[in-house]
């Protein structure tokens, strides 16, 4: 395998991502989650280190001044996430590639710095109906949240075409193997 390589996953909120993501590390070790950093707060059952390193913003911010982080975004209701330097490496250091979810803004910021070491994939969902019904079965937002993600959505989805391929996300297990296929052919 090509060493320091980078697949980036990314889509508004609930299109899929973390769920076509998780799928694919359960059958890809050659890839490993690059666990972000953010300020919000943590929901029930996500660990610090595992899901993000859960940052103040405080300690954010000072992440910035030291040039840490290879993008970052605040990309929710004031909350930043960003892609930490020393993450990719550590899993570049493990010989395995990087696998990011992040959002549309952060994406196209890695896809620039990275340029042909980049696989970026766009996960379309089926509609925006679909997406308020997927956040909102999800249960983990407010419907002020809520409202922000779909506004976001809709801006989000016009740069759909910026990046090497899009997945339509409808059939779970169609997606999955979608993306799965574009993976390997990418890491060879
Ligand atoms: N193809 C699908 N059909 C129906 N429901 C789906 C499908 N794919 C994912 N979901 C469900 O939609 C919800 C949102 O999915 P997920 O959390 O993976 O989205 P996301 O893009 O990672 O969102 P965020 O950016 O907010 O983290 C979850 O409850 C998930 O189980
Ligand atoms: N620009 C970045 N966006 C990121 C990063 N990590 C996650 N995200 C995106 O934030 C939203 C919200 O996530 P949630 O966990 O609060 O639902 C989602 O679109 C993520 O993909 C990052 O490091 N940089």
């Amino acid at each position: 395998m090509s060493s320091q390589k980078i697949i980036i996953i990314t889509a508004p909120s609930g299109a899929g991502k973390t769920t076509i993501v998780r799928k694919l590390l359960s059958e890809l070790p050659q890839l490993a989650f690059s666990i972000s950093a953010s300020t919000r707060r943590p929901r029930e059952a996500e660990v610090h280190g595992k899901d993000y390193y859960f940052l103040t913003t405080e300690e954010f911010h000072r992440k910035i001044e030291e040039d840490a982080f290879a993008e970052y975004e605040m990309v929710y209701a004031g909350k930043y996430y960003g892609t930490l330097k020393s993450e990719l490496q550590r899993i570049w250091d493990h010989e395995q590639v990087p696998l990011v979810d992040i959002d549309v803004k952060g994406a196209l910021s890695i896809k620039e710095k990275y340029q042909e070491a980049a696989l970026s994939i766009f996960i379309q969902p089926p509609s925006l109906e679909a997406l308020r019904l997927r956040l909102s079965e999800r249960g983990t937002e407010t419907p002020s949240s809520l409202e922000e993600r779909l506004a976001k959505a809709r801006y989000e989805l016009s740069f759909a075409h910026e990046f090497d391929a899009i997945v339509l996300n409808d059939e779970l297990e169609t997606a999955c193997k979608a993306v799965k296929d574009l993976v390997l052919k990418f890491i060879g």
